[in-house]
């Protein structure tokens, strides 16, 4: 059998907490197949470069047969180049005090570098997955300043919340995580996110049961919302971190389904142009999405109702004006 040929995958904030736990994962052959060799671009900031080498010692440790060369640098055109994957962890997490939203100041500006980055330098056809928060924007911003790199090719990780909503049904229910189909959320990775169980179900055998019929409406609009909206902050509270192992499987679940397809809508933060639910264009919002053949879909024919319209509404407020302030930030 002929090996195949390596493929390019750089990861920002490679010396950081999400990076530690998604690495591992990456090398083990978990993402894209034990019988696909790749190269390990890892980039970060210079106080990272003695961390990552102490990584790449680790990874030599661990004998991983899969990694054909692995970099470390602090230069985004240098760590980007002919990328087939870019997953941009590099950013600074909030702390206890503060909203994801009061990050822009600080994280905006690394997207910016690294959108142009990403544009002169990594394949026209890379696929970036953008982490850090706050993520919609931000990844907004990646795909203002990858000019040569189609809009669709940037994404916003919303699946951890997503993940977050499937698990809490799944402890309401009493139910395993998957039996639980085609919950998802909309609109902004923050405390204005809506999740959307109305097209839910509980998959036992071949029978289907909607979820409405099984929790009730108060919790629906209540607690559940409230829980999966305050999720990251209550883990960063008992952790003194934020949420890292679950958001590195939220990234590998949400690359699965872009690379390998979906059969039920999943969340993907993704740019909102030609969407058929009136949230305005050039805006990256979290919708239900399919995915074939490496590319993704907005789910069509759903029918929000009046609640989630009004939730849909908040959350393009809410991203307008995170737009608003970046663009003002990144003007040159
Ligand atoms: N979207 C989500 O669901 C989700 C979930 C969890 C965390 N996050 C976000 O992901 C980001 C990373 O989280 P973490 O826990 O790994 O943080 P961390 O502080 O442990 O690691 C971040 C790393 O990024 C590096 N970095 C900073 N600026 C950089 C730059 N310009 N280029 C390259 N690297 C740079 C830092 O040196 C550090 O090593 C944070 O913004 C966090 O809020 C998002
Ligand atoms: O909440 C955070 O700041 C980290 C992350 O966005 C999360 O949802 O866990």
């Amino acid at each position: 059998m002929t090996q195949k040929e390596p493929i390019t995958v750089a990861i920002t904030g490679a010396a950081g907490n999400i990076a530690y736990s998604l690495i591992f994962r990456i090398c083990s052959g978990e993402l894209f197949g034990t019988d696909q060799p790749f190269n390990l671009n890892l980039i970060d900031i210079e106080p990272g470069m003695s961390i990552l080498e102490g990584l790449v010692m680790e990874l030599q440790d661990s004998n991983f047969h899969l990694i054909n060369k692995t970099i470390c640098t602090t230069d985004p055109f240098e760590g980007f180049r002919d990328a087939d994957y870019a997953i941009l962890l590099g950013a600074y997490p909030r702390n206890k005090n503060q909203t994801r939203k009061d990050l822009l100041g600080k994280n905006a500006p690394i997207f910016k570098i690294q959108g142009k980055a990403l544009s002169l330098v990594a394949k026209r056809t890379v696929k970036v997955v953008v982490v850090g928060n706050p993520v919609n924007t931000n990844a907004l911003m990646t795909t203002k300043f990858a000019e040569n790199i189609p809009k669709e090719n940037i994404i916003a990780l919303t699946r951890l919340d997503m993940n977050r909503s499937i698990s809490q049904l799944s402890r309401k229910l009493n139910k395993n995580v998957s039996n639980i189909k085609n919950v998802f959320t909309w609109g902004n990775h923050s405390a204005s996110q809506f999740v959307d169980l109305s097209n839910g179900y509980l998959l036992e055998g071949s029978k289907k049961t909607p979820l409405t019929q099984l929790v009730e409406e108060e919790w629906i609009y209540g607690k559940f919302q409230k829980t999966n909206q305050m999720r990251g902050k209550e883990v960063l509270l008992k952790r003194g971190r934020s949420s890292a192992g679950s958001a590195a499987n939220a990234i590998i679940d949400c690359l699965k389904s872009w690379i390998y397809g979906t059969e039920n809508y999943v969340s993907m933060g993704v740019i909102s142009d030609n969407n058929p639910y009136n949230v305005p264009e050039n805006l990256i919002f979290s919708f239900p999405c399919t995915c074939k053949n490496g590319t993704w879909q907005i789910a069509k024919d759903l029918k929000p109702n009046d609640f989630c319209k009004k939730m849909i509404k908040k959350n393009v407020e809410e991203l307008v004006e995170e737009r608003r302030i970046a663009f003002e930030l990144l003007k040159d």
